[in-house]
């Protein structure tokens, strides 16, 4: 099947968009991160019969996931379904998403020497089904919200691809960038240079915005994060909006949501990117005083309260968004949604957003 990615239905709900690009809003918009996922029983169902990545690389099954959370809550975006790891994969490593565990790299970079395996080349053309998955999912959204496009990383990517998973410390990864820098920029800068080409991609199947999850800032220290996470988000959003503007496309709002880096907020707000994601760790008039007007603020209730009561979710959503106040802000959780969360609590929290400033 083709996947024309053109006359899109005409977008209704454009609040989030018009937050992101600090416009007024009718109501403080709010999506979730990990909005569609194993919480939900029609996902789990859809788990049941197919592997993660065939979720994602099968764009009907992949849209049909997407869409669940649009049908059950009054969520101002969709995300389309997929995963950081696809970068990886395109670039010729295997993953597996193992039931219980996370994902697995069988064969990690375990040395220096392993980067040549990575063939960047054509990249882009193995990760075509995300295009298509994007192109499907803004003709089935019918515009009743906007949908993201997004992508891990360097510094992110990297951690994974050496580790060979998910990791507690990041150890093997941290000793790269500090027994082999300059190895280590060279990846780094490997992986930038398809995230861009990704990211423009996704622009171009009709993705209407951005977001770029440095999760594992959380794992260096803050000059760590200076020296090898902070320039090649910065060359992402440069080298992105150069490159939309080359072929005449339009630009799209772009979100950087690094965990675990609120030490550096400062310098996050000068990297040009429209929206900074907090994690839950930061207090939202704090933010707001580091980073100034210009930029919006999504975030940043912790996930775990959503495991208090119904009451109690209503009176910490309420203090937060009227804490960030209704102009450049976009609510959503300080990290992805877990598992056991009750899908009531999802209701309150996405109700309580939209109520906050009603009396
Ligand atoms: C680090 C990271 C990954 N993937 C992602 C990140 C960055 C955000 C973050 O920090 O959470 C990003 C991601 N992963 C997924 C999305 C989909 C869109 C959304 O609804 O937000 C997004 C945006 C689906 C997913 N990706 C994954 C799931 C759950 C696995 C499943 O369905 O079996 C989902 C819904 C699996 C995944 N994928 C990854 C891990 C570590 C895991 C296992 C952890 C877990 O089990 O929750 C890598």
């Amino acid at each position: 099947m083709q996947y024309q990615p053109k006359n899109f239905p005409v977008l209704k709900n454009d609040n989030l968009l018009r937050a992101a690009r600090g416009d007024k809003v009718d109501r403080v918009p709010v999506w979730v991160m990990r909005q569609a996922g194993r919480y939900l029983p029609e996902f789990r169902e859809v788990r049941a019969e197919s592997d993660f990545f065939k979720v994602c690389r099968t764009p009907e099954l992949a849209v049909e996931v997407t869409m669940q959370p649009i049908r059950r809550f009054d969520l101002d975006a969709s995300i389309i379904f997929s995963d950081i790891l696809v970068i990886p994969q395109a670039l010729g490593m295997e993953v597996e998403m193992r039931p219980g565990h996370g994902p697995v790299f069988p064969e990690p970079l375990q040395d220096i020497k392993d980067v040549s395996r990575l063939n960047a080349d054509g990249a882009i053309d193995r990760l075509k089904y995300v295009g298509d998955a994007i192109t499907l999912m803004r003709h089935t959204l019918e515009g009743k919200v906007p949908l993201f496009g997004f992508t891990g990383a360097p510094w992110t990517l990297m951690g994974y691809m050496i580790e060979g998973g998910g990791s507690k410390t990041m150890s093997k990864a941290r000793s790269w960038l500090k027994d082999h820098s300059e190895e280590s920029r060279n990846l780094l800068s490997l992986l930038t240079d398809v995230i861009v080409d990704y990211l423009v991609m996704q622009v171009k199947a009709g993705a209407q915005i951005l977001q770029v999850f440095e999760s594992s800032a959380e794992y260096i220290s803050k000059e760590e994060f200076i020296e090898f996470a902070l320039p090649y988000l910065k060359e992402i959003r440069i080298k992105t909006q150069e490159k939309l503007n080359k072929q005449d496309i339009e630009l799209v709002p772009m979100v950087v949501f690094a965990k675990g880096a609120m030490h550096s907020l400062a310098e996050m707000s000068d990297l040009g990117y429209d929206v900074i994601g907090l994690d839950w760790t930061v207090d939202p008039e704090e933010a707001r005083k580091i980073v100034g007007p210009n930029v919006t603020l999504q975030g940043n209730l912790n996930p775990q309260d959503l495991y208090k009561s119904q009451e109690e979710i209503r009176e910490l959503t309420r203090t937060m968004v009227r804490k960030f106040g209704k102009d450049r802000y976009i609510a959503n959780l300080g990290h992805g949604i877990t598992p056991q969360t009750p899908i009531e609590s999802m209701t309150t929290f996405v109700d309580t957003v939209h109520s906050a400033f009603d009396d």
